[in-house]
């Protein structure tokens, strides 16, 4: 019998990963792995829980029995946490930041393993994050990894948030993006690099059609 396939989608903050890997998962009739969002509700959890987010002893207990439900309604999907909506609240770029920090800690990673591989069922998987195609499905028959320059990744989260109404600053989201990428890029477990046999998508000039064509041309080819 063969195993469940899975499309990987790597790549650092504001490529587009969760644009496309929702897009495939839809043209696929797939499930979807969004594995940041699961790193941003533990940061979310740990600013509840007044934890720095240093303190890889305390963090540890609550990732593994971090209290989340992803409910998908039709096109709507929410994130509870504890009993709460978190849906909106872990997009802000400071729990993003907070969430980078966490990941960073080893055992932290090691306690997420379990609930990201369990989204692997049948009919397939598409999943979004850093270390999707290196760690987490070490084995995916397709792994993709989507970059664009910082500046471009910039404009876009700009353009993302202030739709939402948010009141934010360029510049300041540029610097944000580099210190992330920084620090995704740098730590000691799981980097955010692509893997060996990944295909590397350079979207800084694809609209989001042009980079979901070309994707699932890769796709078609491998699968
Ligand atoms: N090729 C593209 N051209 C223009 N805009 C894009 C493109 N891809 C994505 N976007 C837009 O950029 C913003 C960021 O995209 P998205 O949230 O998918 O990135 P991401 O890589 O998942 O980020 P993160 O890792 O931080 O969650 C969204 O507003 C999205 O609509
Ligand atoms: N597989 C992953 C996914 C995410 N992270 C960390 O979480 C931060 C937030 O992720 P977003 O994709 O929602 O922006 C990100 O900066 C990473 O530090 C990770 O380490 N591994």
């Amino acid at each position: 019998m063969h195993p469940t396939p899975i499309v990987t989608v790597d790549g650092p903050s504001g490529a587009g990963k969760g644009t496309l890997s929702s897009l495939l998962a839809k043209q696929l009739g797939w499930h979807f792995l969004d594995s940041g969002a699961i790193y941003r509700v533990l940061a979310v959890a740990s600013l509840h829980h007044d934890l720095p987010c240093n303190d890889e002893e305390s963090i540890v207990p609550l990732a593994t029995g971090l209290d989340v439900s992803f409910e998908t309604n039709g096109e709507s999907s929410r994130i509870i946490l504890e009993g709460e909506d978190v849906t909106d609240d872990i997009r802000t770029e400071q729990v993003g930041s907070v969430a980078s920090q966490i990941a960073a800690l080893p055992r932290v990673r090691e306690a997420l393993l379990r609930r990201q591989r369990a989204f692997q069922q049948a009919p397939g998987l598409v999943a979004d994050g850093r270390d999707m195609g290196t760690v987490v499905f070490p084995d995916a028959p397709v792994k993709l990894f989507l970059t664009a320059s910082a500046e471009t990744r910039a404009e876009r989260r700009y353009s993302q948030l202030k739709a939402k109404g948010m009141d934010v600053n360029i510049a300041r989201l540029l610097t944000d993006i580099k210190a992330r990428d920084e620090r995704d890029a740098n730590r000691s477990i799981a980097p955010l690099v692509p893997a060996e046999d990944a295909v590397v998508i350079d979207s800084t000039h694809l609209n989001i059609d042009q980079v979901f064509e070309k994707a699932m041309e890769i796709i078609t080819s491998r699968l």
